[in-house]
């Protein structure tokens, strides 16, 4: 209720407005909203923010910079740039991808050598494909960067470390020596983010700015290796973690509660053409298209915890130098972000469709949250590329399995019980374990049909690489399958051990059963070509999926009111909690400033020369016509 907090209309903002905007609103809240005993700008506060601030920056500095520090810092390290960092004292952003790399790590060009007589790393961009590019904070804000580059010691090179480098003035703000610094352009979205480019040539830094948690260069140049080198990954393992959260549930949610809101206030057209306009939430069509979606907020919320709970034990462990957890959860972090950003980017705009014209309409609020949420498909781990690494796990795992009875999130690769079917009515593919044993069986199939195709063409003959990039869509597919039975099986389970009403759980054991079926009838093919479903079973399948739309509708509003979300968070003139749509947009339409005057002022520079000649027309007074 903080008027501060309050947003203003985005819409109507030009560019650099957002940006000013949204810095001056974070500060705030972060400067004088949050600051109490033991805050960390990862901690709790971190979430309500990155809920409630429609548009934030420095989302790189908490969320990615300070992580960085301390994952990859010495407690040394921790101990000088933490503080700096947690009170906004130096703005940092993790720089890593380049204007010609950014999936491919091994590829990166911008170097970091070391000159051991006088003790410091000489940080050079070597030519235009070496600049970093896109990083978030780093156009106009960050005067610090987490700077990944390839470490070269006497000519010898040791692969991508983190170096904290300083490109700003901390009093002027101007670029340092060496430093080109500045704002990419205009995007997609994200328009108050001052995604930069950086062109470090010959830039200077102390030896002491490599961070040495898992490596470090002794004065002599000696380098010692402290640690995984696979960590030095780590910092994109805990994102892709933490961004599911965030940057995919929240989004998907507040586009959830508009569309279903509006489709419950919206009448258009006739069911019963003896009765009057229905709501369009009553057409089973959108209905199709809207709860499904709202089955894959709280579904991928609930697989979402159980990866941030991983990650956690993960860590604690890694803090003990046990990192035999890395594959797996770097394997399912990276199929989970990039299957849940696919499926909640798709999502997200099959809502905003369903809502028509006025979906269509900024006024709405999904545009600005499709077009962000498009983002979560590449950044982070382009997903492609993380469906690869994924399957890359997967069918290592099950070659594996042939010998090893597995745990973890690929034990049924090891499952070698009879997983056929039995279901007879619709009733039988609404039940929970039966879609867990279907999800699994699907994966399972998938990975072992990827696994035979490439071992197959190996045997005749085809490189093992080529083999792989042939059979990439197979894999990519066996990597979604993994991630769907991971997603149902921890959701049915996360909801099986939740303590709450008996009304509730129905709902959100309905609501799993729909994101699961929606799931099987989205993918039938391979379904029915693993043997996991009859033609007949499909059939059945639908039914169930329709009976669930059904049974869920009369409680689709108050499933998004749960989300709790206020008309200030969305900013939607069709999800406001009143329902007053068509007042609330005819005043967010008056307020744009193209109608500041009822005459735009170009209409007299450009059209009111025909406006005269027009009116003589009118007025019979013939004119020399020149067309
Ligand atoms: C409150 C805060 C909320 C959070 C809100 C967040 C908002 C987000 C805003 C957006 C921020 C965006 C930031 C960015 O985009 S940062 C840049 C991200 N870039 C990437 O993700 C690059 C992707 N590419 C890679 O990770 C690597 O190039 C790739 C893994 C694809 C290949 O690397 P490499 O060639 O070195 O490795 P191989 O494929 O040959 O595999 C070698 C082995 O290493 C294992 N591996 C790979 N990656 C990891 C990892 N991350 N962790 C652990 N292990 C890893 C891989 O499995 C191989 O193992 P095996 O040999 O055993 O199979
Ligand atoms: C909004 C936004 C914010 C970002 N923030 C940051 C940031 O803060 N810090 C930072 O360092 N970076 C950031 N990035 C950059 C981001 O991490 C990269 O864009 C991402 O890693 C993809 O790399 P790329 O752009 O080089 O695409 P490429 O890797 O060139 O991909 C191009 C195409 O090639 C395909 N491809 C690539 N490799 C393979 C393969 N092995 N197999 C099959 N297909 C492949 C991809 O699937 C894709 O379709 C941001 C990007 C965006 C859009």
């Amino acid at each position: 209720n903080d008027t501060s907090m309050q947003h203003r209309n985005l819409n109507h903002m030009t560019r650099e407005e957002r940006f000013s905007e949204a810095m001056r609103r974070t500060l705030y809240a972060l400067k004088v909203l949050l600051p109490r005993e033991g805050w960390t700008p990862v901690g709790p506060e971190m979430k309500y923010l990155a809920r409630a601030i429609k548009e934030f920056t420095f989302i790189i500095h908490a969320g990615v910079f300070i992580p960085c520090i301390m994952s990859y810092g010495t407690n040394e390290q921790i101990a000088k740039w933490f503080p700096l960092a947690a009170d906004f004292r130096i703005i940092g952003t993790y720089a890593q991808t380049e204007l010609g790399h950014g999936s491919f790590l091994r590829g990166l060009e911008t170097i970091a050598t070391y000159d051991r007589a006088n003790q410091e790393f000489i940080i050079n961009c070597p030519k235009i494909t070496a600049m970093k590019w896109w990083p978030g904070d780093m156009g106009k804000s960050a005067n610090h960067v987490l700077l990944m580059a390839e470490l070269v010691i006497d000519g010898k090179k040791y692969g991508m470390h983190g170096f904290m480098v300083q490109i700003r003035d901390l009093t002027t703000h101007e670029p340092l020596p060496g430093v080109t610094v500045g704002d990419i352009g205009a995007k997609l979205s994200f328009e108050s983010v001052d995604n930069g480019f950086l062109y470090l040539q010959n830039v200077r830094i102390p030896r002491e700015n490599l961070l040495s948690k898992l490596s470090e260069v002794h004065p002599d140049g000696t380098y010692i290796k402290k640690g995984n080198q696979r960590l030095m990954y780590g910092s994109m393992v805990r994102v892709r973690v933490n961004l599911i959260a965030h940057e995919i549930v929240m989004p998907l949610a507040k586009a959830c509660t508009i569309a279903v809101r509006y489709s419950a206030v919206r009448r258009q057209g006739l069911i019963n053409p003896s009765k009057e306009e229905v709501p369009v939430l009553d057409y089973v069509a959108q209905q199709h298209k809207l709860l499904p979606q709202v089955a894959t907020v709280f579904m991928a919320h609930f697989a979402a915890k159980q990866l941030v709970k991983m990650h956690h034990d993960y860590s604690l462990e890694v803090e003990k130098g046990n990192t035999s957890q890395l594959p797996e959860l770097h394997a399912l972090s990276a199929g989970m972000k990039a299957c849940l950003s696919e499926q909640g980017a798709a999502g997200a705009e099959i809502v905003r469709r369903a809502c028509g014209g006025h979906g269509y309409s900024c006024g709405s609020g999904l545009p600005f949250i499709v077009n962000r949420m498009l983002a979560t498909c590449t950044y982070e781990g382009e997903n492609t590329v993380m469906q690869l690494q994924c399957a890359r796990y997967l069918i290592k795992c099950a070659d594996q399995a042939k010998k090893d009875k597995l745990t973890g999130s690929v034990w049924y690769l090891s499952d070698f019980s009879n997983m056929s079917c039995t279901a007879q009515t619709f009733g039988d593919l609404q039940e929970p374990s039966v879609l867990v044993k279907l999800h699994e069986r699907r994966a399972k199939c998938a990975v072992q049909h990827a696994g035979k195709k490439m071992q197959n063409m190996v045997k005749n003959g085809t490189p093992a690489h080529d083999a792989w990039n042939m059979m990439a869509t197979l894999l990519i597919n066996a990597a979604r399958a993994h991630i769907m039975q991971y997603v149902v099986g921890t959701s049915v389970t996360y909801i099986s051990e939740l303590s709450c009403s008996a009304s509730l759980k129905k709902i959100l054991t309905q609501l799993c059963a729909l994101y699961a079926l929606h799931n099987i009838n989205s993918n039938c093919g391979d379904f029915v070509k693993f043997g996991c479903l009859t033609s007949a079973q499909c059939d059945l399948a639908q039914e169930a999926e329709f009976n669930l739309l059904k049974q869920l509708r009369p409680d689709a509003v108050g499933i998004v009111d749960s989300f709790d979300f206020t008309d200030d968070i969305l900013q939607s003139c069709l999800g406001a909690y009143d329902g007053n749509v068509y007042e609330r947009l005819f005043e967010w339409a008056k307020q744009a400033p193209m109608n500041k005057t009822e005459v735009h002022q170009d209409s007299y520079q450009y059209l009111q020369p025909y406006l005269h000649e027009g009116r003589d027309v009118l007025e019979g007074r013939g004119r020399n016509s020149k067309l």
